[in-house]
C-alpha cells in the first residue's frame, strides 16, 4: 500500500531520514516509534512532501508519489493529522472539518459520512470556534477534518500528545474504528508504548534517521522498548 525504499529526507542539506524502508499494507496498522528528534514527523512530512526534498523511493499502491506536489498526494486519499493537531482558532468546528474536503478529487465538499457519529461531541459544537475546544475536542476535530478528505491512508503524528488520560482511550477507539471497521490504512507516530502494542500490527522504531528495529505487534517486547523507547 505505502512504501519506503532507501529513504533519505532532508532539512536543507542536512539528511535527517538515512535511508529508511517500510511497508504498511492495505489495511494495517502501523506504528512508527522512537525517542524525541530521531526524524518520525520527518518521515509523515516525507510522504506528503513537506521536507525541503528527498532521495529514494515513496510508493502508494505501487506507484511512486515521491515527486508529486503535496496537494496531489491529497488527492491521491493520504489525510495528514499533524502533530498539534493545526486548528483554525477562528474558524468553526464546521469550517474546521470543510477545509479538508478541500483536498478532494471528487470536488464534494461536504460533511463527512458518519463523522457526527463517531463524535457527537462535534455535532453539539459545530458552531462554536475551534480554538474553544479542549485538547481532545481539537484532536477529533483533526480526525474529522481529515476524513472529509475521504482518506485511504491517514498519517497520524502523536494524537494521545497533551491530552487528559480518559481522552485518551476514546481516540484509541476512533483510531481502531477507523482501522478495523473503516479499512483505513494507519501510519501512527507514538510516544505511549502500551498504547501503540494495543492497537498495531507492525511497527518500526527509528534511532538517529533509520530503522532499529521492524516488527509485529509481538515484537515490541520490553527489551526493545528499555533499549529505543522513552518507557
Ligand atoms: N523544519 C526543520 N528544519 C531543520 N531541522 C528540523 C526541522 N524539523 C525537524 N528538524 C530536525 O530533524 C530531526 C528530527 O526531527 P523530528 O521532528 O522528525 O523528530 P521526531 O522523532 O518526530 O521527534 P518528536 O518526538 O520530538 O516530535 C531533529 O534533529 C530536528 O531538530
Amino acid at each position: 500500500m505505502l512504501e519506503a525504499r532507501d529513504l533519505y529526507s532532508f532539512y536543507g542539506k542536512s539528511p535527517v531520514l538515512q535511508g529508511v524502508n517500510f511497508k504498511a499494507g492495505k489495511g494495517e496498522l502501523f506504528s512508527i516509534l522512537g525517542r524525541n528528534g530521531v526524524g518520525k514527523t520527518t518521515l509523515l512530512k516525507s510522504i506528503m512532501g513537506l521536507t525541503d526534498g528527498i532521495k529514494g523511493t515513496l510508493r502508494l499502491k505501487e506507484e511512486s508519489i515521491g515527486d508529486l506536489p503535496t496537494p496531489e498526494r491529497a488527492r491521491r486519499r493520504i489525510g495528514y493529522i499533524p502533530q498539534g493537531r493545526a486548528i483554525i482558532p477562528r474558524f468553526t468546528v464546521k469550517e474546521n472539518i470543510l477545509m479538508g474536503a478541500f483536498g478532494r478529487e471528487d470536488g464534494r465538499r461536504e460533511m463527512p459520512e458518519g463523522v457526527l457519529e463517531l463524535f457527537p461531541i462535534l455535532k453539539e459544537f459545530m458552531n462554536r470556534r475551534g480554538g474553544d475546544l479542549s485538547g481532545g475536542q481539537q484532536q477529533q476535530l483533526a480526525i474529522a477534518r481529515a476524513l472529509a478528505l475521504g482518506p485511504e491512508v491517514l498519517l497520524l503524528d502523536e494524537p494521545t500528545e497533551g491530552i487528559q488520560p480518559n481522552i485518551v482511550q476514546q481516540i484509541e477507539e476512533v483510531i481502531v474504528h477507523l482501522n478495523k471497521k473503516m479499512g483505513i490504512t494507519i501510519l501512527l507516530v507514538e510516544q505511549n508504548i502500551p498504547f501503540a502494542r494495543r492497537v498495531s500490527d507492525k511497527f518500526i522504531v527509528l534511532d538517529k534517521g533509520r530503522v532499529a528495529v521492524a516488527g509485529s505487534a509481538e515484537d515490541l517486547t520490553d527489551d526493545v522498548a528499555h533499549e529505543f523507547l522513552a518507557f
